[in-house]
């Protein structure tokens, strides 16, 4: 671990985000904490992106209260976040890879020591020297993956990590999900996918219009949500 504090707990205490004058998101009141992988679901629109953003820092909260276990500065750099559609650099995958280490301080060769690790483990090992602009969507999504995993994060954010990709690509992102999971890291992401929802989640957060109307056990929410709106959900009805 990069940070030997633990940055967990993370506590949200009536969070809310506006854009633009519009109100996107809350109040919502929360706290992440322990093991396992936590599933942000909901309709189109709901609000699950800003909430990943808003956790992780990459939105500015319009009022209430965020706070980590540890100081922001500390906790930024235990903490990872992959996006839909990861920005790749004009460099190679290795140094794709390598990059949050050199930004930590750590020596390029070391740095590019740990890429090579990273990208086999993501099935990117004989990829190193390629362009990362050139890869594959799926190839870009495991790619993303090292390059977050890299520095050991204590959270790791995701926002859709398989949006887009089939079956195949889809199995091998949710096991290095499962690995990382395994390692200790403690995940947070978004899917529209119910399949990927029961396959990984631990918990299950059910975002409707702006608001987490739930978080429960994934093993409860799939049995039977409390709240008629998640019930539709998971039912395939409109959610209105
Ligand atoms: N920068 C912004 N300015 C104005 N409105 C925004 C901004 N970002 C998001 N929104 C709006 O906030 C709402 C929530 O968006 P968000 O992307 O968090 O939802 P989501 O649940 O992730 O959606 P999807 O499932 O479609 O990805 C949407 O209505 C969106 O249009």
């Amino acid at each position: 671990m990069v940070n030997e504090h633990n940055i967990l707990p993370l506590t949200l205490r009536e969070i809310t985000v506006k854009r633009r004058g519009k109100h996107i998101l809350g109040p919502v009141s929360l706290t992440l904490q322990g093991k396992g992988i936590s599933v942000v679901v909901g309709p189109n629109g709901s609000g699950k992106t800003t909430l990943l953003r808003a956790m992780h820092g990459l939105d500015r909260i319009s009022a209430g209260h965020k706070a980590w276990a540890v100081s922001d500065a500390q906790a930024h750099a235990a903490q990872s976040f992959v996006f839909q559609a990861p920005i790749m650099m004009r460099r190679t995958v290795r140094d794709n890879i390598a990059y949050p280490l050199v930004l930590r301080g750590v020596n390029r060769r070391d740095a590019r020591a740990a890429a090579d690790v990273w990208a086999a483990r993501v099935g990117l090992g004989s990829a190193v020297l390629r362009a990362a602009t050139v890869l594959s969507g799926g190839e870009k999504q495991k790619l993303a993956l090292a390059r977050a995993l890299v520095t050991a994060p204590q959270v790791l954010f995701l926002d859709e990590p398989c949006a887009n990709l089939d079956g195949h690509a889809t199995q091998e992102i949710e096991a290095i999900l499962h690995a990382a999971c395994a390692d200790g890291t403690r995940v947070v992401m978004s899917t529209h996918d119910l399949g990927q929802a029961r396959r990984l989640a631990d918990e299950v957060l059910f975002v409707h219009a702006g608001q987490v109307v739930e978080i429960l056990p994934a093993a409860v929410f799939f049995a039977g949500p409390a709240s008629a709106q998640a019930a539709a959900f998971l039912n395939g009805d409109l959610v209105l």
